[in-house]
């Protein structure tokens, strides 16, 4: 077996090294060739994309690239790696399945109490392109294996799942393609074409089974998602950076990732809001708030404005204005679209206005110019500067970003805007940047888009806003590529010997991307506002606003979509604790609930100290059950209020294996910092706050103040909950003030 399988396995390194042969040799002609007609370069484009794609694949395919092998009772061996290959011989054998291949799936499922057909699975380790084991499972002789020890659906290639979990974390997430569990399985797999709502609790696998299932899609619906992409939203930079790399499949072409507060086209993130401030600015409320912001811009003159206009007196009275406004308005259409009504409306009442004063009869008063001359008047009206600025000022041609600046830095607009709201809402929404925002402001400029009416003049600023973007990443580039040289060379470098920065500068570099006709479906996506993908995942789901979701449905119109989460877990003020609460508006009770019930981050010994916190937040949910147990129990030590930080950083300096995190209150972060000096840049260890460390874990924690920690926010029980569940082996609490009563109890016991 070992033998025949190294010959395999030669055979699939063999083929694979021929794959990406070929595939660079294309890639090298299609560089070479250029020139030619838009057309033809947009299609050498669209190629060098597909084939760099490839060479991407298979280079983060080569680790571990065969890793499973069935054996059924009809003799068929199947054999399954990380992306299914084909031989180049006359019967263009297969010589891997791809792990998503239906084919594939009883690696996934097979148990000896329902085996599928299946007599052997086996679990193929290799490294650096040799066989080092292959174990062997047989499913057809059920007393020889330990199913279900967990109790919780049954584990699937056991052996090589604890391998898995009990190997030291280092900093990204890997995928799990090896040990796919059959509660996972069912997930990645769904053919669901609504909403699908996967709960569970910390370490049950929800953002490997997103990513995955992102995976599957992509495989299994290529046609239509390769067009139309697939959106996963994240919580935070970091966590997105974390999950960045986990699957070759997800590379850059088809998948969109991105924070809340990344989704609005040409704007980032740069602003933290109070709890308070997110609170209100994530409530479905304030849509009346923003409709009040642009109303309040449609102003009425104080007095009557006096112009000139072919020698007379032209008048734009408040009346005027306010019929215009009033039509424009009934019109119900988007500020910007509407503004040509009012427009029109004035125009006509301005023209009738000088008609009446040049053109009435001076015997009866009837009117002697036709229709068409007062069409000539309106007419030349409109081509007239001082009136056209006059009329401009009461329906002015607005941007998201100018009317939700202006709204949040001015307490008048403030006030005039929420008339049902408290001095102390007001007080917490105003602040002092201008044309800077935070991630809960995202979804208001997307509403604000929606209200307003993306219209030429706002896609010219964000093409510009984009072009700056794109000069400044060109500039990095060119940095990245001079620092790059090869220095060792820079003395005797033949002058005669051009580099890639002496024939091109950031603003050519930067206008070739632009001229691109072959973008990335990710990248038009990321730039389009009202780009609708074909498939959305929202990972840490509960952590969304009301107004995130609203915004983030607007992506998904047809409602396809994979929401993973955990109520317990909800940390931001404006988030969820009920699902019901916020895909009903949308999608009725149309939504499917799958539950992920093991935990396989967390020993048992650590979650035995975490459970009683879910207690604390929801009496009726059930922590998930270990599938492993590290054997050492969580410490706790009490210090001084002075002393938190550095026994924090000695318990975190103590010499083990893998990477640590200190988590602290919000307040002692920077503390800890200082006093660690750097600490926190080694790879090793990092500081955080919860939030910052939602979604992440590592080998060991040090949680700090957990009283504080449940004290600083309104949903403190969950960030204690999560700060908890980090730790795949050791779980250290340091604390001055007194524990919150669920941990002491587990104190005293362990
Ligand atoms: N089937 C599996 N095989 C191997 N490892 C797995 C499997 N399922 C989950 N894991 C590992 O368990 C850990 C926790 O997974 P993940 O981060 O996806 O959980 P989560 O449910 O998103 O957690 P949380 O809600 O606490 O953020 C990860 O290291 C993941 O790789």
């Amino acid at each position: 077996m070992f033998e025949a399988e190294q010959d395999h396995l030669d055979r699939v390194y063999g083929r694979l090294d021929r794959m990406r042969r070929n595939t660079q040799s294309r890639l090298s002609s299609a560089l070479r060739n250029t020139g030619g007609t838009p057309q033809a370069r947009s299609e050498r484009e669209s190629y060098e994309r597909l084939y760099t794609d490839d060479l991407t694949k298979f280079d983060s395919a080569e680790h571990n690239l065969y890793f499973g092998r069935l054996d059924l009772e009809d003799d068929e061996v199947r054999r399954i790696g990380r992306i299914g290959i084909l031989d180049d011989d006359e019967q263009d054998s297969t010589l891997l399945l791809d792990w998503r291949a239906p084919m594939s799936r009883p690696f996934y499922l097979a148990t000896p109490a329902s085996p599928e057909d299946v007599r052997t699975r086996s679990h193929v380790r290799t490294r650096n392109r040799k066989i080092t084991a292959v174990n062997e499972e047989r499913l057809d002789v059920a007393e020889l294996t330990e199913a279900d020890s967990t109790g919780h659906g049954d584990v699937v290639n056991e052996s090589a799942l604890i391998t898995a979990l009990n190997a030291a974390r280092t900093g990204q997430m890997t995928d799990i393609v090896e040990t796919i569990q059959r509660e996972q399985d069912e997930i990645i797999r769904s053919t669901h074409r609504g909403v699908l709502v996967v709960q569970g609790g910390p370490g049950t696998g929800k953002t490997a089974v997103a990513l995955h299932r992102a995976a599957y899609l992509l495989y299994t619906y290529r046609e239509t998602l390769a067009r139309s992409g697939v959106l996963i939203v994240g919580p935070n930079a970091t966590f997105l950076n974390y999950i960045g790399q986990v699957l070759p499949s997800l590379g850059e072409s088809g998948v969109l990732l991105s924070t809340v507060g990344d989704m609005y086209p040409g704007v980032r993130a740069q602003l933290t809001d109070s709890s308070a401030a997110a609170t209100l600015k994530g409530s479905l409320d304030i849509v009346e708030v923003l409709g009040r912001a642009v109303r309040d811009r449609q102003e009425l003159p104080q007095s009557p404005i006096h112009l000139k206009f072919d020698g007379y007196q032209l008048t734009i009275s408040s009346k005027l204005i306010q019929r215009a406004r009033g039509r424009a308005r009934s019109s119900r259409r988007p500020h910007n679209h509407a503004r040509s009504i009012f427009l029109r409306s004035a125009f006509d009442s301005l023209a009738q206005q000088h008609a009446d004063r040049i053109g009435s009869s001076l015997l009866d008063g009837s009117q002697l110019l036709s229709n068409k001359d007062i069409a000539d008047i309106r007419d030349e009206m409109k081509a007239d500067p001082e009136i056209v600025a006059a009329l401009a000022h009461f329906w002015p041609q607005l941007s998201p970003q100018v009317v939700l600046s202006d709204l949040l830095t001015s307490p008048d607009r403030i006030a005039s805007a929420t008339p049902n709201w408290s001095e102390a809402d007001r007080a917490a929404v105003l602040r002092a940047e201008r044309n800077q925002f935070s991630a809960a402001d995202a979804p208001l400029l997307d509403e604000l888009a929606e209200i307003i009416g993306v219209d030429d003049a706002g896609d010219e600023e964000r093409e510009r806003a984009q072009w700056r973007q794109k000069l400044s990443d060109a500039q990095d580039a060119l940095d990245i590529l001079t620092g790059s040289a090869p220095q060792d060379l820079e003395d005797e470098l033949d002058p005669e010997i051009l580099m890639a920065y002496d024939l091109i500068d950031a603003e050519q570099l930067a206008a070739r991307q632009t001229n691109r006709v072959a973008l990335t479906t990710a990248e038009r996506a990321y730039s389009d506002r009202t780009w609708t993908f074909g498939h959305v995942i929202v990972d840490e789901a509960q952590e969304l606003s009301a107004m995130a979701w609203r915004m983030i449905m607007r992506r998904i119109p047809n409602r396809w979509m994979t929401v993973i989460g955990d109520t317990a877990q909800t940390g931001d003020p404006a988030g969820t604790t009920s699902w019901d609460a916020v895909l009903t508006p949308y999608v009725a009770k149309r939504w499917r609930k799958f539950e992920l019930t093991v935990n396989y981050r967390t020993p048992r010994e650590i979650m035995e100290v975490a459970a009683p916190i879910l207690e604390q937040i929801d009496p009726t949910m059930s922590a998930p059950t270990s599938i492993r147990s590290s054997g050492r129990p969580p410490s706790f030590e009490q210090t001084s209020n002075d002393g938190l930080a550095a026994a924090a950083l000695r318990l975190a300096d103590e010499d083990l294996d893998g990477i640590t995190a200190i988590i602290a209150p919000d307040a002692l972060v920077e503390q800890i910092r200082e006093l660690g000096a750097g600490a926190d840049e080694t790879p090793e260890l990092s500081i955080l706050t919860v939030a910052q460390c939602k979604g992440l874990e590592f080998d060991r924690t040090v949680v700090i103040e957990p009283a504080q920690i449940v004290a600083q926010s309104q949903r403190g029980w969950g960030d204690l909950y999560v700060a908890l569940t980090r730790a795949t082996q050791q779980l250290a609490i340091v604390h001055s003030a007194e524990l919150p009563a669920p941990l002491r109890v587990r104190a005293q016991t362990v």
